[in-house]
């Protein structure tokens, strides 16, 4: 049972019964909204593999290796299918915990696909955003344990991923990871931003958000980004040294202290989800905003100077 279920099911006989019960009613209105693109999502790429499962019931618990090329950028179809994963896990009663990392070299995941708020239309940018809102929700308030094994660059969403799980390593190298939205001429939303703050403190994340701070691997260690730095060849092996660790804590105390450091949070989107996605609808339909975007994704796209 994910957090957000734990704490409607503990909170649903206290005072704030009628508040909880029209929040459970929104979350679960737009979680329908998802069950179509679900049935599309899994028809659409039955032939391609986006992520790689790894599970070893044995040990209870399982890698998952991202796997889109070319940067593991989140379109509607991969959050869909991810989120698919996700739920598998959370009611699995073999999975205490995922290793959470990317199949692509020095990739972990480039973000929300840029693709999804360039010029488009109103319905996809809608169930974009809702798939995206279900993915964090999921991952954030999930009861399992995610270790996120960084394996390379992990901005803005690629970010957020990571500091949704519970414990992080990234790979020692040339890799970058932090919200850079204001550099794409964007704002991070608010429950990016409250996610970093959770992680890495009020005054660091008020910098590094206007900043669009991108952090190199031995910064992110120093703020607390990152709670460990490995080299590539070892990445795997530590986190599931760090795996093992936090799958022998008794179980129940650990969801419990779990759900209530991140309910207050979590709440917050739950209680607006639709607002939100208005918000990101009418954000990114503005001309300055598609203007950032066009001028962002050119830069991408120049060819890269020779290292010859
Ligand atoms: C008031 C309320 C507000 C509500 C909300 C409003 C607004 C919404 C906010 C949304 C928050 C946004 C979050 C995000 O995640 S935005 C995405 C941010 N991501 C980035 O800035 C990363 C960009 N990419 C890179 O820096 C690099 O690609 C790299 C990850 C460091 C990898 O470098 P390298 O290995 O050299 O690969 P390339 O740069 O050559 O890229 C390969 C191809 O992939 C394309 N690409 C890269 N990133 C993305 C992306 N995020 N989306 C789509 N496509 C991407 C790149 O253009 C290359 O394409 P090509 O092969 O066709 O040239």
């Amino acid at each position: 049972m994910s957090i957000i279920k734990s704490a409607f099911r503990v909170l649903r006989f206290g005072s704030a019964k009628n508040q909880l019960f029209s929040l459970e009613s929104k979350t679960c209105r737009a979680f329908s909204v998802c069950n179509k693109l679900r049935q599309d999502a899994s028809d659409a790429n039955a032939s391609k593999i986006n992520f790689y499962v790894d599970e070893n019931k044995e040990k209870g618990y399982a890698i998952l290796k991202l796997n889109k090329g070319p940067v593991n950028s989140l379109n509607l179809e991969f959050l869909t299918e991810l989120n698919i994963q996700l739920e598998k896990f959370e009611e699995s009663k073999e999975i205490k915990g995922v290793i959470l990392t990317s199949s692509i070299p020095n990739i972990f995941s480039a973000g929300l696909d840029i693709m999804e708020m360039y010029q488009i239309k109103q319905d996809r940018g809608s169930q974009f955003w809702t798939a995206l809102q279900e993915t964090w929700i999921k991952l954030y308030g999930s009861n399992k344990i995610y270790i996120a094994a960084i394996n390379g660059h992990s901005p803005a969403g690629g970010c957020l991923l990571s500091i949704s799980c519970d414990y992080r390593i990234m790979s020692k190298g040339p890799y970058k990871i932090g919200l850079n939205e204001t550099l794409l001429g964007i704002k991070a939303p608010f429950w990016f931003r409250d996610t970093m703050i959770n992680t890495i403190g009020y005054r660091e994340t008020e910098k590094a958000l206007q900043l669009g701070k991108l952090y190199s691997s031995e910064e992110a260690l120093a703020v607390n980004l990152v709670d460990e730095l490995a080299d590539s060849k070892d990445l795997i092996t530590k986190a599931e040294e760090q795996m093992s660790k936090w799958c022998a804590i008794p179980t129940v105390a650990r969801e419990l202290t779990k759900s209530s450091m991140r309910r207050d949070t979590l709440s917050k989107l739950i209680a607006q989800r639709e607002a939100d996605t208005q918000s990101f609808i009418e954000f990114t339909q503005r001309d300055s905003i598609q203007k950032s975007l066009r001028m962002y994704l050119e830069s991408l796209k120049k060819p890269k100077k020779s290292s010859a």
